[in-house]
């Protein structure tokens, strides 16, 4: 058992999933298959007994910050990334629905016709039911990402942890995509990875993590069985706590 392996059960968790891990090995958008297989993994945590609780991200559609590069305002393009975030909820909600697993998506960005609004009140009503509950739209609000969402939905529902769902297995000295030198930790704080500048989540939700002691769990979600792996502590992973 890893480093990160848990002193207590991670009873509710949010699972930041990072909208490219969707796209499967296509361009863009979203790839049935990984889709599916994400969605099995999220409905045997929940099954488990685990409250599972999603932020999903946007980046195999849209990020604000290229639309703004393009020539689009920044908090116009911010609430385009908003949209797509809320695109990946919906089909995320079918996916798990699909597992035999009841889902909710739940929008920080009011759009009555096509899901709940997002309030911490019916979040928690959902997961006391056992609901798989998609917080889409991320904060509801420009100039934030969905890392810094995931932070704040696991601060409002008192989540016991953060697990970072992404493409690499953890947190590096460097991108590790970029660098092939990084060496990766095993464990470190929020003090540190705020210090040295990771950029594997953006600065406001480690700091908004650090203020509320939430341990974050950075793992990869290639492999079918991620999502058990890092809530029992067996998976390669760097666990962010105090
Ligand atoms: N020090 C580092 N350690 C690990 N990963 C890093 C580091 N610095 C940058 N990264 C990069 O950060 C990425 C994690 O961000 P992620 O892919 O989860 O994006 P996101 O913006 O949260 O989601 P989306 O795909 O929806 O935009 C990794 O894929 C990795 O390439
Ligand atoms: O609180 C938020 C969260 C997200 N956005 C916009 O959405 C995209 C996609 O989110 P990622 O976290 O990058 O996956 C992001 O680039 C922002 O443009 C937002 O405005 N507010």
């Amino acid at each position: 058992m890893s480093d990160h392996a848990p002193t207590r059960r991670y009873r509710r968790v949010v699972v930041k999933l990072s909208g490219e891990a969707l796209q499967g090995s296509a361009p863009h958008g979203l790839d049935a298959a990984t889709l599916a297989r994400i969605a099995a993994d999220l409905a045997n945590a929940a099954a488990a007994g685990h409250e599972i609780a999603v932020v999903v991200g946007g980046g195999n559609f849209f990020r604000g910050i290229k639309g703004a590069d393009s020539g689009i305002e920044r908090a116009r393009a911010d609430s385009i990334g908003m949209l797509a975030t809320v695109m990946n909820g919906l089909a995320l909600e079918q996916a798990v629905e699909g597992q035999g697993r009841a889902a909710r998506c739940l929008s920080a960005v009011p759009m009555p016709s096509v899901c709940e609004s997002f309030s911490r009140r019916a979040a928690l009503h959902h997961l006391d039911k056992g609901r798989v509950v998609i917080a889409a739209g991320g904060t509801g609000n420009p100039f934030f990402t969905t890392d810094t969402g995931a932070v704040l939905r696991a601060a409002e529902l008192s989540a016991d942890a953060v697990l970072k769902a992404t493409q690499v297995d953890g947190v590096y000295t460097a991108d590790p995509k970029r660098d092939s030198s990084a060496t990766r930790y095993e464990r470190l704080t929020h003090d540190e990875a705020i210090a040295k500048n990771l950029a594997v989540m953006d600065t406001a939700a480690f700091a908004l993590a650090r203020e509320n002691k939430i341990p974050i769990i950075v793992f990869s979600i290639a492999e079918e069985g991620a999502i058990a792996g890092a809530l029992a502590g067996t998976s390669r992973a760097t666990l962010v706590a105090p």
